[in-house]
């Protein structure tokens, strides 16, 4: 029943609802049990750690699904936990240790019962304590502190949180004790910097977005606490009331999805537990024993692009963040023992203010995801955390006050309440009792005072609050200006977001270009490595074609040198050919200079023949005229005339015979020398003409090389270029079309060069091959040149051989003729003369016939054979038959169509027998008469006289006889007499 009503009056407590009751009270520390002040004593010397949890949740489904790599390993045992950072390809481990380590497997179980249930124990000792998780959000703060469902159908789920917990033992251990308590909760909710009363009636939560609504203020007590003006205490009997008054708060509390949690808290929850348990001493006396237990529920750090926070969201995450950066700034001073610790700079610093760096006992469940994505978090939460294990509280159990005290002053209070009702109620104006009064009177006087310092301190306040108006004015224009800027800058950076995402995009592309680029580079480095091979293997193919080329070079200078070899053969051979045609030409030109002159001879001797004849003829004319006269003047004469012509016919035939001979013996010689001439000069036009022949087969040869090292040149270079094209298209298509643009025009300058060596190998060996062949055209040409000329030569030598052999044939032949001429004349004077002689004869037979006796009278003196008186001449066949003195001889000489003939009557004296006729033709001559001349005398005197005549025994055939006179004449003539029978 007391205990009940102890239950009741709880609200009562002069404890302000969210006032941590304090050690340092006043009014209760006389009332210190001896126990407590000693460990209290201790304690405070010492000072206790913040005690830090580390808690690390399992990967959630979405990021089991995705094969979320995990980062973070918990050692439980070694109370470590290892995260395994990559940093520029290096991996970097972390490794923190802290009071208590709960991994992924853990239960909600095993960290309330190892970490949280002493410190709710500790709470029934009378200790404040604080239990506050703080983690990234969406890493497990709320399932840490509430828990994942609702208590269902009584039943207490698995995984309820430390709240729900707590209250469970705490009721628990009461109950088990059997102990007098009260007991009251508060549920406030910290969001944007304001406190909102989460256990507020509803009529006052549904204005709580008002903003018109005064927020619920946070109040110094005074004495260096806070305490939150007009929080709803629910003094709670049941640990159900609590879960409902939970499920109540909790439902109200600000919650809103986010990229890591569906349902995040966006506000910091403190659930406060204040127990005042009724306790004996041994004395008897009652004693209060009050404890409190704070759970906190921090919003979660985050970072605002990743959380995907925008708008109210990122302000609401920007206040989070704030005020939990201040939270690490109290923790960072606690921990440096800087002297000032920054409580004021937010709300929950100054909410939290007792638990940090003051008496309360603290523990922090740090929360963390596995997850890489969450690492950086994860390591500033771990860095957070574990600095804040070094911050030293120096817990006090909260100071024990006897039950009557207590009641005592409750009753005061009543009464002091009641009076100002009472008060307020009869009287019209303001009514408070007088001991009120006095003490009110003295605390307005020192109020007044305080007032009145105050108002010096505002005076100079408001001195320094015009100057900082001022200095806030030039602020807030600086602001404006500043957020001016910063609009821009916003602008810039969104713009520069923008860029930055292009930048990451292009960086992305760029890394993937990159690497296709390293791929290609990769890929180039092995062609061009493949390449570098083909190189070396064309360099040494182009060093063969090149020793090839070069050993072609020394073939086209050998040729060269035969060719320079041939062409002074050329020379020689043309420069012999030209002396031997000069040879040649001297040995016609002597040969013909020497027909000529033989031809001039000819003449000359013609000539004087003909002069001769001519002179003969005239003499002989003028001799057959004296003949005439004399054959006219005397038969006498007429005899000596007659021998005298026929001796000098015969004479004269002889001669002529001769000639003939002579000059036939002539022309022999002549057709001789000319047939070897000719012999001569056709040896030595064949020898030419097979020179020639040589010459052209030498010269066709000489093509025939030519067009053959042509040929092979051209085979081997277009074997050099086929091979060359073959190798380009192979290593072409060993390439990359990539790599094709990079080596085309090293190829295309390669096959340039090679072209271009080619081309002008090809045609220094077409220009060779062409001035070869216009040398050998030339020379051919020349050749062809001078053997046509040497044809021409040798026709018009010809023609002209031929000419003069014609033409000497003529002469000859006109030669002949007139000696045949001559000769029928000589004949026809023999023919003459005979016919004169036979004319004579017959005249002389009719003479001797009618002479007889003349002729028997006639002494012929052979002795003296030239005498004149000598009529008839010995015959020129027998000189003995003459000599003998038997016969006798009449010669007749007749002419007959200018024609003589002499006729030989031999006469047998003895037999007188009718003489016997010869008849011989004597060269031309006009008449008998011409006989008669003095060379005629004269030939025929030397005739006689010389002695081969005497001697000729009949080896002269021929003797005319003629007048002693006239055989002078005949001495020199050579023609020869014929004889007609
Ligand atoms: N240890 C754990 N075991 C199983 N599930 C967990 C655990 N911790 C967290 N979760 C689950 O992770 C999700 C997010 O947890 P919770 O809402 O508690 O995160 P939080 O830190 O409170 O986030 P916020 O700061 O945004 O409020 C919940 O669905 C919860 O059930």
């Amino acid at each position: 029943m007391e205990t009940s009503q102890l239950q009741r009056r709880g609200g009562l407590v002069s404890l302000s609802p969210s006032q941590t009751p304090r050690s340092s009270d006043k009014s209760a520390r006389d009332l210190r049990s001896g126990d407590s002040n000693l460990s209290n004593k201790h304690d405070k010397d010492k000072g206790v750690n913040v005690q830090v949890l580390l808690r690390c949740r399992p990967l959630s489904e979405d990021e089991l699904r995705v094969n979320t790599p995990v980062v973070i390993s918990c050692h439980e045992n070694r109370r470590e936990v290892c995260a395994v950072q990559n940093i520029a390809n290096k991996q970097i481990d972390r490794t923190f240790m802290f009071d208590k380590v709960f991994g992924p497997t853990s239960q909600q179980k095993d960290l309330y019962d190892q970490a949280v249930s002493p410190i709710v124990n500790e709470v029934l000792e009378g200790y404040n304590c604080t239990i506050f998780a703080y983690g990234q959000t969406g890493t497990g703060k709320t399932y840490t502190m509430e828990g994942g469902s609702r208590k269902k159908n009584g039943e207490f789920p698995n995984d309820a949180g430390v709240i729900p917990r707590a209250v469970r033992q705490i009721f628990d251990i009461l109950e088990a004790q059997n102990a007098e308590y009260s007991m009251k909760v508060t549920f406030l909710e910290l969001y944007n910097e304001e406190i909102t009363d989460l256990l507020a009636p509803e009529e006052c939560t549904k204005f709580i977005d008002d903003k018109t609504k005064k927020p619920i203020a946070l109040m110094e007590d005074g004495k260096g606490g806070v305490f939150v003006r007009g929080l709803e205490e629910e003094i709670v009997c049941t640990a159900n009331e609590i879960y409902k008054i939970l499920e109540k708060g909790s439902a109200k509390r600000r919650t809103a999805e986010t990229l890591l949690n569906k349902q995040s808290s966006r506000s910091h929850s403190i659930f406060s537990i204040t127990i005042h348990i009724k306790e004996c001493t041994p004395e008897g006396e009652e004693m209060i024993k009050c404890g409190k237990l704070n759970l906190v529920d921090l919003a979660g750090s985050e970072n605002i692009s990743r959380s995907g926070a925008r708008e109210g969201r990122a302000r609401e995450a920007g206040e989070i963040n704030k005020s939990l950066l201040t939270l690490g700034r109290v923790i960072n001073a606690l921990v440096e023992h800087s002297g000032h610790v920054p409580y004021r700079d937010s709300k929950l610093t100054r909410l939290l203010r007792d638990s940090l760096g003051g008496k309360t006992k603290t523990c922090i469940i740090a929360t963390i995801s596995p997850s890489i994505h969450c690492l950086e978090e994860t390591l500033s939460t771990l860095d957070y955390a574990h600095r804040a294990k070094n911050i030293k509280n120096k817990p006090e159990v909260n100071q024990k006050m006897m039950k009557s005290a207590l009641i005592k002053d409750l009753y005061s209070e009543i009464d002091r309440l009641k009076q100002e009702v009472y008060a307020a109620r009869e009287k019209n104006g303001i009514y408070i009792p007088r001991d009120r009064y006095l003490n009110e009177e003295a605390e307005k006087k020192a109020m007044a005072e305080k007032i009145e310092r105050m108002e010096l301190l505002s005076d100079s306040k408001d001195k320094q609050l015009m100057e900082l108006q001022e200095l806030y004015n030039s602020q807030q224009l600086l602001t404006g200006e500043l957020s001016d800027k910063l609009e821009k800058t916003e602008i810039k950076l969104e713009e520069t977001e923008h860029t930055l995402f292009d930048l990451e995009e292009r960086h992305r592309q760029a890394n993937a270009t990159i690497k296709e680029k390293e791929y290609l580079i990769s890929n180039l480095l092995k062609s061009e490595k493949v390449l570098v091979e083909r190189a070396f293997e064309l360099r040494a193919e182009l060093e063969n074609a090149a020793s090839d080329v070069s050993s072609l070079f020394a073939k086209i200078e050998r040729k060269d040198k035969i060719e320079d070899g041939n062409r002074i053969l050329i020379q020689k051979f043309q420069s012999q050919l030209t002396q031997q045609l000069e040879a040649l030409h001297k040995t016609v030109a002597a040969s013909t200079t020497q027909q000529e002159q033989q031809l001039k001879d000819m003449e000359e001797d013609m000539q004087s023949f003909v002069s001769t004849k001519a002179e003969a003829t005239e003499d002989l004319r003028g001799r057959l005229a004296k003949l005439k006269t004399m054959y006219g003047s005397g038969i006498k004469l007429f005899k000596g005339i007659a021998l005298e012509a026929d001796a000098l016919l015969n004479d004269l035939q002889s001669s002529l015979y001769n000639q003939e001979e002579k000059l036939t013996a002539y022309a022999q010689q002549q057709r001789e020398a000319h047939s070897r001439a000719v012999e001569t000069t056709r040896s030595i036009s064949k020898i030419t003409v097979n020179f020639f022949k040589t010459l052209d087969g030498h010269a066709s040869k000489l093509t025939e090389i030519v067009e053959e090292a042509q040929t092979v040149n051209d085979q081997k270079l277009s074997e050099l270029e086929k091979k060359f094209e073959e190798c380009a298209a192979n290593e072409e298509r060993q390439l990359l079309e990539k790599v094709a643009e990079l080596l085309a025009s090293s190829n295309a300058r390669k096959k340039n060069l090679v072209q271009m060596a080619v081309h002008g190998l090809r045609e220094s060996a077409a220009t060779r091959t062409s001035k070869l062949q216009q040398e050998m055209a030339t020379m051919q040409e020349s050749t062809s040149s001078v053997k046509a000329e040497w044809t021409v030569y040798m026709d018009k030598t010809e023609t002209h051989y031929l000419e003069d052999t014609a033409a000497v044939e003529n002469q000859k032949k006109d030669l002949g003729e007139v000696l045949q001429d001559c000769l029928e004349k000589a004949k026809m004077g023999t023919q003459q003369w005979r016919n004169a002689q036979e004319s004579c004869l017959v005249w002389k037979t009719e003479m001797l016939l009618q002479w007889s006796p003349l002729f028997d009278s006639l002494q012929l003196d052979h002795e003296a054979c030239g005498n004149l008186d000598s009529m008839i001449v010995p015959c020129c066949g027998d000189l003995r038959e003459l000599n003998s003195g038997h016969y006798h001889k009449i010669v007749e000489i007749t002419e007959n169509a200018g024609k003589c003939l002499l006729d030989e009557y031999v006469l047998d004296e003895q037999s007188c027998s009718t003489p016997r006729k010869r008849s011989f033709n004597l060269p031309s001559m006009a008449s008998i008469e011409e006989l008669r001349t003095p060379a005629f005398d004269e030939l025929l005197k030397s005739f006689w006289e010389s002695k081969s005549a005497k001697q000729a025994n009949g080896d002269v055939k021929h003797i005319v006889g003629a007048a002693y006179e006239g055989a002078q004449s005949f001495r020199d003539s050579r023609v020869p007499l014929t004889a007609i029978n």
